[in-house]
């Protein structure tokens, strides 16, 4: 496959090794402005850059007829503007705020023991990311998933950063240097803790994610997430 990268910093140069090794070539090394480029040639782009260039990026390639693989976090408001964009442009989108295997296992197992706990009063529950000291956005959008997820299954309203209310998830989000991503759920009771935790060694499973869900898009339209990559069959 001929693969446009958008965002050419940490995870860029991760995702190209990767792709390399499965066999892929590297059409493009983007890490200025979309307008500057002609995408017509590649088959599909990866967009790992930042939350202020992440809706332009994406939503230029569907009218380019690129398909686009986003794991950029912090510009989520504008989500269901770029699922339009790319329907009418009958393109192909895939959208995950963490790309490994292993945080999308733990996304199942998160909304479980959500669904599990929601009968329990006594236990309250939080959450805490730890991210290296270069990350643009707090809380992650990993972090933010797991919120939503626990939402959904749990009598939780909402989250907040540091300080929440009575039915808010409090989220804490530590800056330490090099650590590529670890997220801890807690659900606290005065006699005990029940913890979740997952944490990653380094960007090869991110990477190693967003391009198999690469191979997996190439001539698909529409839009869809890790789970259909991933878990098809669940
Ligand atoms: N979904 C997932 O699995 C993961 C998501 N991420 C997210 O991916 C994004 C990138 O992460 P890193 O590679 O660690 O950051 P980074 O800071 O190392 O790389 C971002 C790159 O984007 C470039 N850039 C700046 N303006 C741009 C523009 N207009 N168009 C294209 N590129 C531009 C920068 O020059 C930089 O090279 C972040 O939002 C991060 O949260 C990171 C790891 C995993
Ligand atoms: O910026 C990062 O590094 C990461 N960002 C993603 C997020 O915001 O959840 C995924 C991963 O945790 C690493």
């Amino acid at each position: 496959m001929k693969i446009a990268l958008i965002g050419y910093g940490k995870m860029g140069k991760t995702i190209e090794k990767i792709a390399q090794e499965r066999g892929h070539t590297i059409t493009h090394r983007i890490s200025d402005d979309i307008a500057n480029h002609d995408l017509k040639t590649t088959d599909i782009a990866i967009d790992f850059s930042i939350p202020d260039a992440a809706f332009r990026n994406i939503t230029s390639c569907f009218q380019q007829g690129v398909p686009v693989i986003s794991g950029t976090t912090g510009w989520l408001k504008k989500y269901e503007e770029a699922v339009r964009v790319c329907n009418e442009n009958n393109s192909g989108f895939i959208y995950a705020s963490n790309f490994s295997l292993g945080v999308n296992l733990f996304f199942e197992l998160n909304k479980n023991l959500a669904k599990m706990m929601s009968g329990f009063k006594d236990y309250s529950v939080s959450m805490e990311e730890v991210h290296h000291t270069q990350k643009l956005d707090a809380p992650s959008g990993t972090a933010i998933t797991l919120a939503e997820q626990i939402i959904a299954n749990n009598n939780k309203k909402g989250w907040k950063l540091d300080t929440a209310g009575e039915d808010e998830i409090p989220i804490t989000a530590k800056r330490i240097e090099n650590v590529p991503g670890t997220h801890t759920i807690s659900y606290e009771s005065k006699v005990d803790t029940i913890k979740i935790e997952h944490i990653a060694h380094s960007r090869e499973g991110f990477a190693l994610g967003a391009v198999i869900a690469s191979e997996w898009l190439n001539g698909k339209q529409g839009v869809f997430t890790m789970k259909d990559v991933l878990f098809q069959n669940m």
